[in-house]
């Protein structure tokens, strides 16, 4: 998607977005904002008032009420433009997504045969072929084979990624393209709920429902648009009693003025370019919601190998224990590993033949493969002459040794301390109850985490590492990527656990994961962020999904959670404190002919009574467009903690809101003044 990334004001959204402006003054549209269908139907008494003088008596003050009339037109339209507007860049990108999710053929298999039939075909469960050049008909798991795929219909990235049968990296999204071998894919989702499907809902803004926090604003903004309506209304029989009338358009222009328009006009734009500002970085949020929870995130869990780590854990080195020798330890690393489709796995393979020791692991392949699982944090094999073979974290092994009556070589502690005070990963190779030594696994941290880690400290978000790895690898790795807390040798239900007990002290917590065994805990955190990459379990469990698979991005979904949530405070606050300046424009005004005693409240010495109105309704007007690109691209935001900032921008915008108006109206009333 990045490839298609739009400038805000690009030519083809802009003009959209003035067609919308004028299709959202649908009544039935406006409904759902209730400030701005007060200000529509202001508007629209004050049209007819404008076209029946003579039944209104208003014959001698046409001019003024068609300025009125003007004036609330454009503020209406300028409210349904920053929507519009915000809408538009999520619509240019479904458009392109659409593109990219035409019909295709599939080789689906039939009962050992293919049959070509077309991708809309298919259903969850169907298994297909798809070859060199062909586009993956459907989302699914890859069950056979291994390929390289061009996912840059969907990712923006160029790149070609593998994909594989087995562990985290066999997930296949439907419209992308195999650029080299062949795999057998097995469907898992039915026509219309598609990744694509859902993606185009999504940036489309289809699927958008108003979130929690949206809906209490909306209700605030509401009740204070009723009670100004009554203020407005009892306004009319107090001036009346003080020998001074009130024109219905005079009545109005007051009432749209009080009433919080700035905020009520941007209010869902600035929840839509939040959104947007996510998908912009390649992450899909499946609500507004997640992204907003985001932005209150106290603590986030993080796995170590692949996130904090650069995740390609390699075979370095083999250290016998006991009185097992070199080659022996190698010999049986080999053969636990000669089914192990993981990384880790295969990077001992590659190892014994670096090191072209004379092995044969092959030989053994006849057994049955035990499969690393992170419960067992084994794999190994069981061989058809009876001796079960394993390696696997020191603590499982030793474990599963000592459960056969095995003992425990004196020097294995020590050594493979020695690996994990390096940060490496070290596994234990055994035989039935002999254990032969162990496998230095060796990772990396990624450059630049402790300042990312840094960034979130002073956010106030508390960051917990959680490892299969043993304690020491976990907190040398810990102490170099400067987490605030690790939680080492941690099965998938232990994730869930810290989710639960931070949640259960009332925090907000967010996590990344990618394997199947995440999803639980995905599922459970307030934001969960799934990996493309990842298996269709997680994705379905997230919130959100990284198109990129770059488990760190979560820091910047909090970063742009986190402006969401000021930029929608920082508006409000403006919002409401503008009104206070139009009030003392406007109110001094109305009165002051009847009442000389006001005077002591106009403060401002604008004009005229009516170019004070007509004054304060054109900065009301207009500070709706002025803020558009504020509200699309969020108020500046500085990693610091939330209450500094809090003060910081009720400062800026609270101040800034009161006396912004007072030098707009001013500024205003020195030109209209002239016409009137
Ligand atoms: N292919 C494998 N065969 C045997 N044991 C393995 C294999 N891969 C990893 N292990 C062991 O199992 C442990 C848990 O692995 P797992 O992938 O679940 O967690 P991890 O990668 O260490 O931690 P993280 O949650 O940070 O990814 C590892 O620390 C390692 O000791
Ligand atoms: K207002
Ligand atoms: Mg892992």
């Amino acid at each position: 998607m990045s490839g298609q990334r739009k400038s805000m004001l690009s030519g083809g959204i802009a003009k959209q977005a003035l067609k919308d402006s004028f299709m959202k003054l649908n009544p039935a549209v406006m409904m759902k904002n209730p400030v701005m269908f007060v200000v529509e139907v202001g508007t629209f008494v004050v049209l007819l008032m404008v076209l029946f003088p003579s039944y209104f008596h208003t014959e001698g003050r046409i001019g003024f009420n068609l300025t009125v009339f003007l004036i609330l037109l454009f503020t209406v339209l300028f409210a349904n433009f920053a929507e519009a507007l915000a809408e538009g860049r999520g619509k240019a990108q479904a458009d392109t997504l659409k593109k990219s999710k035409k019909d295709t053929t599939a080789n689906k298999m039939v009962g050992g045969e293919i049959k070509v039939v077309s991708s809309a075909e298919l259903r969850k469960g169907d298994v297909v072929i798809v070859s060199q050049g062909e586009m993956i008909p459907g989302d699914g798991e890859v069950i056979e084979g291994l390929a390289s795929v061009d996912e840059s219909a969907i990712t923006g990235e160029s790149a070609p990624v593998i994909k594989e049968a087995g562990g985290d990296f066999s997930s296949v999204t439907g419209g992308t393209r195999v650029v080299s071998d062949q795999i057998k894919v097995m469907i898992k989702s039915d026509p219309g709920e598609s990744f694509l499907d859902r993606m185009i809902s999504l940036v489309e803004g289809a699927a958008r429902q108003k979130t929690p926090n949206e809906i209490a604003l909306n209700t605030l903004l509401t009740t204070l648009t009723l009670i100004f309506l009554i203020v407005v209304v009892t306004l009319a029989p107090i001036a009346k009693y003080f020998g001074i009338s009130l024109d219905i358009p005079v009545l109005i222009s007051l009432l749209v003025c009080l009433i919080p328009t700035t905020i009520g006009g941007l209010l869902s734009a600035i929840g839509i370019a939040g959104m947007d500002r996510v998908t912009q970085f390649n992450v899909l949020a499946m609500s507004g919601k997640a992204v907003e929870a985001s932005g209150d995130i106290n603590t986030i869990i993080l796995d170590k190998t692949g996130t904090i780590t650069f995740g390609n854990r390699m075979a370095s080195q083999f250290i016998p224990v006991g009185d097992a020798d070199y080659a022996e330890t190698a010999y049986w690393a080999a053969v636990s590993s000669v089914k192990d489709e993981t990384p880790e796995g295969r990077s001992v393979l590659e190892l014994v033949k670096k090191q072209s020791i004379e092995v044969h692991p092959e030989a053994a392949a006849a057994g049955e493969f035990i499969e690393f699982k992170a419960e067992t944090r084994m794999s190994g094999i069981d061989l058809v002459d009876g001796r079960h073979v394993r390696k696997g974290a020191v603590d499982a092994v030793k474990r599963w040794v000592q459960a056969q009556g095995g003992s425990i070589p004196a020097d294995l502690d020590m050594e493979s301390d020695k690996i994990a005070s390096e940060g490496g990963t070290p596994l234990a190779v055994a035989v039935d109850s002999r254990i032969y030594g162990l496998i230095h696994l060796k990772d990396t941290v990624k450059p630049g985490m402790k300042e990312r880690f840094d960034q979130l400290r002073q956010m106030g978000i508390k960051t917990i590492m959680c490892t299969g790895d043993n304690p020491l690898t976990a907190a040398t790795i810990a102490q170099e990527a400067g987490v605030d807390d690790f939680i080492a040798e941690s099965k998938p239900e232990d994730k869930i656990a810290v989710i639960r007990r931070e949640q259960a002290e009332g925090k907000l917590v967010a996590m990344t994961g990618d394997g199947t065994n995440d999803a639980p805990a995905l599922a459970q955190a307030d934001v969960g962020l799934a990996m493309n990459s990842g298996t269709a379990a997680a994705k379905e469990a997230a919130n959100m999904v990284d198109l990129d698979s770059d488990p760190t991005k979560i820091i910047e979904v909090v970063a742009i959670g986190k402006q969401l949530l000021m930029t929608r405070g920082a508006l409000t606050t403006f919002s409401i404190a503008n009104d206070v300046a139009k009030y003392f424009a406007i109110i001094p005004a109305m009165f002051m002919a009847a009442i000389p005693e006001m005077n002591v409240l106009n403060v401002m010495k604008l004009g005229s009574p009516l170019s004070a109105i007509l004054s304060a309704l054109i900065f009301n007007a207009v500070i709706i467009p002025l803020l558009i690109p504020l509200a699309m691209k969020g108020v500046a935001y500085k990693p610091i903690s939330s209450s500094r900032l809090l003060s910081r921008n009720l400062l800026i915008f609270g101040l800034g809101g009161v006396i912004a108006p007072f030098i707009g109206i001013k500024l205003i009333d020195l030109v209209v003044h002239l016409w009137i």
